[in-house]
């Protein structure tokens, strides 16, 4: 992309990014670091894209037109597996997450990364260089798709990491802690990282489509029927997100949102 490979001081001219804009090695304001630059971008359609589009020299509407065009269209995506999803668990209506993205007030965010190749991998021998470190996405879906360099893992139950295998052509669906919530942990938020790659450098962009601000996230009623108790307190998605971007990234943030199971 035309703009990561800009001068390192015209990007930093589109920094920091708190909530928005050119980040690079810091992700978060807790301390965390990895071999990423990025840009992270609001998917409001009225969001200012001025500070890109000077670097690029080219006019914000074209920016503008090419995000819009891929974030209305990922997310029609994502409401179609939403529907799928709540099909799968016998849940009407079936737009019970999908108007969640809908929702003119959904707060969604759409981020650019890039890892630049690390060549001192091979010098530490096997040792891994993180790109970014094991984290859950905070959101209700998050649909990634990057180019054919590899690097993205996924932590099984087993604690062994697995490589996603890289295709430009395939989109990688993540489940959010808000899904795992809202489906009373039938569909689990898995934790995922990115190791730097040696020789290539690896690019992806993110859709992470979450609720508005005011939405209450707690397991849906439906699914509550018979046995099950809800193994969570409810929150605000607002509430959620300020405590998440309090946590450090590897953190499990939805701890604090358990309910204490009474022996
Ligand atoms: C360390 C952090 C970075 C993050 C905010 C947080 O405090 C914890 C969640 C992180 C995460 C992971 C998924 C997305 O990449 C992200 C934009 C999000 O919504 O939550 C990032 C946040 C970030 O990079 O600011
Ligand atoms: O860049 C990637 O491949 C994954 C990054 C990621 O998990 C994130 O931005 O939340
Ligand atoms: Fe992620």
């Amino acid at each position: 992309m035309k703009f990561f490979s800009s001068p390192l001081s015209e990007k930093l001219k589109a920094g920091p990014a708190d909530p928005f804009g050119y980040g690079n090695k810091k992700i978060g304001q807790n301390g965390d670091i990895g071999l990423v630059e990025y840009i992270l971008l609001s998917t409001d359609s009225e969001f200012n894209y001025q500070k890109f589009a000077s670097i690029l020299g080219v006019n914000p509407e074209t920016i503008r037109s090419a995000v819009n065009d891929y974030v209305s269209t990922v997310k029609k995506m994502s409401c179609e597996i939403l529907e799928m999803l709540a099909e799968g668990l016998n849940i009407h209506p079936k737009n019970v997450f999908s108007k969640l993205l809908m929702d003119e007030k959904s707060d969604s965010v759409f981020r650019l990364n890039h890892y630049p190749p690390c060549p001192e991998i091979q010098e530490f021998n096997g040792k891994n260089m993180i790109g970014f470190g094991e984290h859950t996405d905070p959101q209700i879906i998050s649909v990634l798709r990057s180019n054919n360099t590899s690097g993205l893992q996924i932590l099984l139950k087993n604690g062994h990491w697995i490589s996603v295998p890289p295709d430009q052509n395939s989109f990688f669906i993540n489940v959010g802690d808000s899904l795992q919530v809202m489906t009373n942990g039938r569909f689990k938020s898995v934790k995922h990282r990115v190791l730097a790659n040696s020789v290539k450098s690896r690019l992806s962009m993110i859709y992470f489509g979450g609720p508005p601000l005011t939405e209450k996230i707690a397991p849906l009623s439906s699914l509550m029927e018979g046995e099950d108790s809800s193994l969570y307190k409810e929150f605000t998605w607002l509430e959620y997100k300020k405590s998440a971007y309090k946590t450090g990234l590897a953190d499990n943030r939805l701890i604090h949102f358990e309910k204490i199971a009474a022996s």
